[in-house]
Order: C-alpha cells, then structure tokens, then sequence
C-alpha cells in the first residue's frame, strides 16, 4: 500500500499560549512495499507524523493518503484505518497487559472483528519467530526484553496490515538484542512486501534496512532519498545534531589518513569487505 502525504501540517495546541508547530508542510510519497528509515533528533516530529499516517492525529492542515483513499475524509472509520496501518509504539511491551502472550497477541484481531484468531495468532508468532506451544500460555511479563518486544510486534501484526509503523523498535536492547529486533524486521518486511517505516534517532540502525530515509528537523523534512545520497550531506546532518552511521564515520577517516576507502559504504559488511580490500 502507498503512503502519500500532501501539504502536512499539525500544531498543537492550536490558538492556545502552548500552540506550538510540530509540523511543518510536509509532503512525500513512499511507494507499496518500501522500507523507510525516519530520523530526527528528540522533538523533531517523528511521532507527530507516524501518527497522521493511522489517523491517530488530525492534520491542521493537508492531506494522507494511503493508495487513493484520503483517511481524514468524512465517513472513514478508525476500524478501516487500525486494519491497513499497523503502529507499534516506543517500548510497546509497557503495554502488554493480558495474562498469556496467546490472548494479548489475540485482542488487537479480536478487537477489529477478525474471524480466525487462532489462525492469526499463530500465524503472527511464527512471523515474529516465537514458537507457538513453547511461548502461547507464557505470561508476558516472564519473557525478556527482546522476547516481550516480539509479542508486542506479533499483535500488530496480527491484525494482518497493509503498513507496518514502528517508533524505535531496538530502542533500550542490547546490541545482540538491537540486530535481532531489527533483522526480524526486516524479514517482515521482505516476506510480506509490508510498507514499512522505521522510526531511529540511530543512523547506524536505520542504514542496513531502509531504501530510503527521511531525516526531520524542527518540524520539517530535509531530506528524502536514497540512504547512501542522505549520507553525502554530511554537514547538513552534522548541522542537525545527527551522527552519520559508523561504518561511513570509519571510511571519512580512513580517506583522511590518506587511504583511497570508498566513503559512499556505510553498512557494516562493506566496510568490513572495503578494509580487507585496503589491508
Ligand atoms: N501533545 C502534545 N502537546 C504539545 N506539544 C507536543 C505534544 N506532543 C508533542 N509535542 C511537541 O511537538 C514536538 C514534536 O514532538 P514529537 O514527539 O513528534 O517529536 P519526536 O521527533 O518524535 O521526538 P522523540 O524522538 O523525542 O520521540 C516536540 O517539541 C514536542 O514537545
């Protein structure tokens, strides 16, 4: 499913003396089946937007679309909109509350009127890669961070979305934990053909992923495009106050001392291939 977003903008607080601009004139299109990696520094947007895509906000002003459907048109219901955009918050195992991970992985389907849960549930463990007999009766609250962070995704996914919205998914693991999050992710994704947003404040997290990235600052896009062109800019990213992923960071400093590294890598396996070349 496309995500097309016109002329965005969202104030809070509007004709208040608390009105503030989180959003400013946003506008961008992301075809069916991309993975984007959005990035911004603390207070930059990034929620303000990932909401107006499931219609948890109301625009200001402007438009969203997902393919041709304007979801802020009269008569659209919430239900429509919860079944094609799937957002799974900040730390979403803070909101885990049922007694085993079946029945918490079970609500959101349930909730929208889906008819075989046990199909969907099992369905959505196996996507997320937890073993249905092994984790279906545990309590959620026994499981670890990562393992809790996957039930989480599981429940969303559940409900069998178009586009899958995720605020810093590795946010608070360990980096085992991190690449785990994300690879699985990013499976989701491919298997899936899933629009996919990944919300970071990590450079580093977003680049192995996203075919492209938005970089968002005081409210605004700055830029939208290709990982490897975003990263050319690298004074306008410093300007932000973003760090450019650590595989890039590495190869500017090679090029510095004088070697002839390739500074357009930045994954971790090129930069690794790109210095057995240099040694
Ligand atoms: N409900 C609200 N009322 C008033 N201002 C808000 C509200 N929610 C967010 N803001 C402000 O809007 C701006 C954008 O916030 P938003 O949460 O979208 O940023 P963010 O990029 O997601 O930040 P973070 O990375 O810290 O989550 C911030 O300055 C924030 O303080």
């Amino acid at each position: 499913m496309s995500v097309k977003v016109v002329d965005l903008c969202h104030t809070y607080g509007e004709n208040s003396i608390f009105e503030f601009k989180a959003l400013n004139n946003i506008n961008f299109e992301v075809k069916s089946g991309e993975l984007i990696g959005i990035i911004g520094h603390t207070g930059s947007g990034k929620s303000t937007l990932i909401q107006h895509i499931n219609r948890l906000l109301t625009p200001t002003s402007g438009e969203i679309y997902l393919d041709e459907l304007n979801i802020n048109e009269k008569g659209i219901l919430m239900k429509d909109i919860c079944s094609k955009v799937g957002l799974v918050f900040q730390y979403p195992e803070y909101q885990l509350f049922e007694e085993t991970v079946y029945k918490d992985i079970a609500f959101g389907p349930k909730n929208i009127g889906m008819e075989d849960i046990d199909g969907s549930v099992k369905k959505s463990m196996a996507m997320v890669g937890l073993d249905f007999e092994t984790y279906k009766d545990k309590s959620p609250f026994e499981l670890s961070g990562g393992q809790k962070r996957r039930v989480a995704i599981a429940g969303v996914i559940a409900m069998d979305p178009d586009i899958l919205i995720l605020d810093e998914p590795a946010s608070g693991l360990d980096p085992v934990g991190r690449k785990e999050i994300l690879d699985n992710i990013y499976k989701l994704h491919k298997d899936n053909n899933l629009t996919t947003f990944l919300v970071s404040h990590s450079m580093t997290d977003v680049c192995e992923y996203a075919s492209k990235i938005m970089v968002y600052s005081h409210g605004e896009l700055k830029l939208f495009d290709e990982s490897k062109e975003v990263f050319k800019e690298v004074e306008l990213l410093k300007e932000i106050g973003l760090s450019i992923p650590e595989g890039k960071e590495l190869m500017l400093k090679l090029k510095e001392k004088g070697l002839d590294a390739n500074t357009d890598l930045f994954t971790f396996e090129d930069v690794v291939k790109e210095i057995d070349n240099l040694i």
